[in-house]
């Protein structure tokens, strides 16, 4: 049997679909502190959470049958996506079945406040009658600036359509093409500060987004603006949100999440600007039926199946095509991460050629996983297998692909030509046996490397003494050499040499190396 725990309140549909399936026992455990959770989760194939559940590094380490955690919903930010890729566990999230909801919540956040309706509410069952104290605002003809133009954010967008307000966005990874096609206005961040009388957020919460609205970005809008976030706590700084409350420069904000959940005691709850609900944006029965069932659905799909359905930390393929190119994606991500450490400036092109034996099998998860390689060193977010082929669109990269059934060398080879103003690069890539990465070509050089750790790439002249002085010097600073793959250029005057050591190798070191004699360039690589 394989064995199921959810561990965040669960719609009962999905429950019973645990409950129905031959091959799947359900455990529900809801409320379980960090150091319980970890004492049961070594029994576990599967685990199923909403928001409140953690799933540290600590969590992962202990779920040693842990092959797959679930999301109930969207945000992801309470599970630790690179220690669950580390230790292969897959991490999957259900999209689509909450957006409805918890656009309409935003929406209604934004009534609630810019009309007073809590206060309203409260003001009466305290016995008072604060008729003008409560006058509100109409939201007609106002401009609602919507951050993050995505499920939510263009859904957002759509109902304020329908209250015939003018909606500016700003969300720099849609194209201004796109949100014009959708009948909106796309702005930039400052442009959207300086014209909104409401600002909704629909970002997810990333390093850059974290504290999106604080001061400074307070600073920048109209004064009397009022501030949604059904997003995640934290998007919007409390202590700058409530110094802005209080100076009157925002004139109210609407939170359905917070910094820290339950928020416990903190001075912007108490300011009668400012409404709340506790996370309630997923809160329907519909949303929580939707997602409830998807996420039962994609968890037996892959424990039973080994069919990926939205995951964020693989691509979705069936199980089948997964084990025969898991591989080769394994491998093209590790191209791509040395390409984007060969590369010197901005990326113009990338051009991807499968030769060989790929019959009948699609490429496409290989090519994401190439330019997720690529472009994860270059860009400050996080570039995903969802998201790479967007990322590459948005950065102006031309991404080319193609296959040739006339193998050369090896059975199966991809070759990754990355062209920057610089010049080109060429890596090429396959796999020995069942699942052995190697690098085998890199520009005009042959080699067999083994893509991985702590790697210095040396050009040298091809000399007698050239490669001892370069051990020596790491050998005189107690770094250990654990491989070398010498290359050799086509007239045999060069060398290009990897040395992959078992500690990274000080920045002084490099310097000594590049300054010795018969070494061209050193370049340090993480693969
Ligand atoms: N309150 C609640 O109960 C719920 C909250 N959420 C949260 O709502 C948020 C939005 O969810 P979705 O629309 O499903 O996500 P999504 O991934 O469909 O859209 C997010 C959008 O934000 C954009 N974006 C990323 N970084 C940005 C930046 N720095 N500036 C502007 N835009 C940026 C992306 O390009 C994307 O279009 C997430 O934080 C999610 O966790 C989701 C469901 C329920
Ligand atoms: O599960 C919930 O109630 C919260 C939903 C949510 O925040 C999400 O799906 O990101």
């Amino acid at each position: 049997m394989l064995k199921v725990l959810v561990s965040d309140v669960l719609g009962d549909a999905g429950i019973q679909i645990f409950r129905d399936h031959a091959e799947i026992e359900v455990d529900v455990k809801t409320g379980l502190a960090p150091e319980e959770l970890i004492a049961i989760i070594g029994e576990y194939d599967a685990l199923v959470i909403r928001s409140a559940t953690r799933v540290t590094e600590a969590v992962l380490e202990a779920g040693k049958k842990l092959k797959v955690v679930g999301r109930a919903g969207i945000g992801l930010d309470n599970v630790d996506i690179p220690a669950a890729t580390k230790r292969g566990v897959v991490v999957m999230n259900t999209p689509t079945g909450n957006v409805v909801t918890t656009a309409e919540h935003a929406i209604a956040m934004m009534m609630a406040l810019t009309r007073n309706i809590p206060q309203g509410t409260l003001s009466l069952k305290e016995g008072r009658w604060d008729k003008k104290k409560l006058q509100g605002r109409e939201v007609f003809n106002k401009t609602l600036g919507v951050v993050g133009f995505g499920k939510i954010g263009s859904i957002v967008a759509d109902r304020a359509k329908g209250l015939r307000m003018k909606v500016v966005i700003y969300d720099p990874f849609v194209t201004p093409e796109q949100i014009q096609k959708s009948g909106f206005e796309s702005v930039s961040l400052d442009e959207l500060y300086a014209r909104a009388d409401y600002i909704s957020v629909h970002v997810p919460k990333l390093k850059e987004t974290t504290g999106l609205l604080n001061k400074a970005a307070f600073d920048k809008m109209k004064d009397g603006v009022m501030i949604v976030n059904c997003a995640r706590g934290g998007i919007v700084d409390e202590d700058d949100l409530q110094d802005a409350i209080q100076s009157g420069k925002v004139a109210g904000a609407a939170l359905d999440v917070f910094e820290t959940e339950p928020p416990g005691e903190c001075r912007l709850l108490e300011m009668d600007r400012l409404i709340c609900t506790p996370h309630l944006g997923a809160s329907t029965r519909e949303a929580q039926t939707n997602v409830a069932v998807a996420v039962a659905h994609q968890i037996i799909d892959y424990i039973v199946d080994g069919t990926v359905v939205n995951a964020v930390n693989v691509p979705s393929v069936a199980g089948d095509l997964l084990k025969k190119i898991g591989p080769y994606m394994e491998v093209g991500d590790r191209m791509g991460c040395l390409q984007a450490q060969l590369a010197s400036g901005p990326v113009k092109a990338v051009i991807i050629e499968y030769t060989g034996d790929f019959k009948g099998m699609d490429m496409a998860p290989v090519s994401t996983a190439i330019l997720k390689g690529l472009l994860t060193p270059m860009v400050k977010y996080a570039v995903n297998f969802v998201n790479a082929p967007i990322v590459a669109k948005e950065m102006g990269i031309k991404v080319t692909e193609s296959t040739t059934s006339e193998a050369e060398d090896y059975t199966h080879l991809i070759t990754l030509r990355v062209i920057t103003d610089a010049g080109e690069n060429l890596v090429a890539g396959t796999i020995i046996g069942r699942s052995d990465l190697k690098v085998v070509k890199i520009n005009d050089f042959r080699l067999e490397l083994v893509p991985e750790g702590h790697i210095l790439l040396i050009f040298n002249q091809d000399q007698p003494g050239a490669i001892g002085g370069i051990g020596t010097t790491l050998g005189n600073h107690d770094i250990n050499i654990g491989r070398m793959q010498v290359g050799q250029d086509k007239d045999g005057e060069h060398n290009i040499i990897f040395l992959q050591t078992d500690t990274p190798v000080p920045a002084e070191v490099i310097e000594t190396l590049r300054t010795a004699q018969m070494v061209n360039s050193v370049t340090p690589l993480e693969l």
